[in-house]
C-alpha cells in the first residue's frame, strides 16, 4: 500500500461459513484491506460480531443478511470495493451478477457454476468493464498439481481423477476436479480409448465422464477436508499426483492475492494460475 492509497473495502458473503470465517480473519489481518461488511443467511448469526463468530475477537462488523444493502454501502466508499463469495452453488450466480451491477468486484470461491453461467457472467463483466475472478481452488498446491498433470498428459493417454471431500459439500464433482479435467481436455486429445466393452452393473460405478473421455470419481466422508488425485496409467506404470488440504488456511494467500488483483482487472478471469 502506498501512502496515497486507502485500504481495499472488502465485503464477505457467507461470512459465518467454514471458508467465510477464514476469509474474515485473513482480511482483518491484512494491512491494505478493511472489512466493510459481513453477510450470511444463517438466522442464529444475525447481528453477531463477525470477529467473534470467526474466533479472532471483536471486529465491530455485525453479520447481516442484506447483500443488496451492503453492496450499495460499498459503492459509497472512496476505493473500489470487492465482494468475496463463499456461499452456495444455488445463490452464487445471482450474488455475482448483483455485485457486478453495483460495480463491486467479485472474488468467487463458491463452486457449482455451470460453463454457461460462467460465460454469462464473463459477458456481463465485460459489458460493465468490471473485474471479476472465479477461482475453483485458491491453494498453490493445486495449481502445481494441475501444471504437473498438464505435463504428464502429453505422455499418458489414460487418466482418471478422484476427488475426496467432507460430506457437507453440496456439489459434485468438485469445481477443482472439473477445472482439472477442462485443463487436460484443452490439450486437444481424447483420453481413455476403450480397450474392452464395459458394462456398469451399478450405474455410476465408473464415475462421471467429463470432456475428452476424462473420468471423475467423487467421494464424500466425514473426516475429509478436500483432496484430489490425478492418476495416469500406461503399460507397466502408474503416475499419481495428489494434493491434500489439511487446513482451510491454505486457501488464504490465494484469496488475499485475488482481492488485490481483481481491483486491477476490467473483465472476468477464471483460475488462480492466471493471476500468479
Ligand atoms: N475456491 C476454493 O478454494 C474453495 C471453494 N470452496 C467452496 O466455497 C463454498 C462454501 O464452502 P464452505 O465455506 O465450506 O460452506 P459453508 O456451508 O461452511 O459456508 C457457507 C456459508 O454461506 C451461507 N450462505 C449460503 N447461501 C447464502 C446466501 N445466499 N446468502 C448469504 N449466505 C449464504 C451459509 O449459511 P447456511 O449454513 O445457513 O446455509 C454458510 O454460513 C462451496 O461452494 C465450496 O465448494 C470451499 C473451499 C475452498
Ligand atoms: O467444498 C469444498 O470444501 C471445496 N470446494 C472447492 C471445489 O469444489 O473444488 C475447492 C476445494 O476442493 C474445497
Amino acid at each position: 500500500m502506498t501512502n496515497q492509497q486507502s485500504p481495499i473495502p472488502v465485503v464477505v458473503n457467507g461470512a459465518a461459513g467454514k471458508m467465510g470465517r477464514e476469509v474474515v480473519k485473513a482480511v482483518a489481518q491484512a494491512k491494505d484491506m478493511t472489512l466493510l461488511g459481513a453477510i450470511d443467511r444463517t438466522p442464529e448469526h444475525q447481528g453477531k460480531d463477525v470477529g467473534e463468530v470467526a474466533g479472532c475477537g471483536p471486529l465491530e462488523v455485525p453479520i447481516v443478511s442484506d447483500l443488496q444493502g451492503m453492496l450499495v454501502l460499498a459503492t459509497q466508499e472512496r476505493e473500489q470495493g470487492v465482494m468475496v463469495d463463499f456461499t452456495h452453488p444455488d445463490s452464487v450466480y445471482e450474488n455475482v451478477r448483483s455485485a457486478i451491477a453495483y460495480g463491486i468486484r467479485p472474488v468467487v470461491g463458491t463452486t457449482g457454476l455451470s460453463v454457461e453461467q460462467i460465460q454469462d457472467l464473463a459477458d456481463f463483466a465485460d459489458k460493465a468493464s468490471t473485474g471479476a475472478l472465479i477461482i475453483p481452488n485458491f491453494s498453490i498446491g493445486m495449481v502445481l498439481l494441475q501444471q504437473a498433470a498438464i505435463q504428464a498428459s502429453q505422455y499418458f493417454d489414460h487418466v482418471e481423477i478422484i476427488e475426496l471431500h467432507h460430506n457437507q459439500k453440496a456439489d459434485a464433482p468438485s469445481g477443482t476436479a472439473l477445472q482439472t479435467a477442462q485443463l487436460l481436455a484443452e490439450l486437444g486429445k481424447t483420453f481413455n480409448p476403450p480397450s474392452v466393452e464395459e458394462t456398469e452393473k451399478l450405474p455410476g460405478a465408473r464415475g462421471s465422464q467429463a470432456e475428452e473421455g476424462i473420468r471423475i470419481h467423487s467421494i464424500r466422508l466425514p473426516g475429509l477436508i478436500a483432496h484430489q488425485e490425478v492418476i495416469f496409467g500406461a503399460s507397466g506404470q502408474i503416475y499419481t499426483l495428489r494434493h491434500d488440504t489439511t487446513d482451510r488456511s491454505c486457501y488464504m494467500p490465494g484469496v488475499l492475492l485475488a482481492i488485490r488483483k481483481v481491483t486491477q482487472l476490467k473483465s472476468l478471469v477464471y483460475g488462480l494460475e492466471k493471476i500468479l
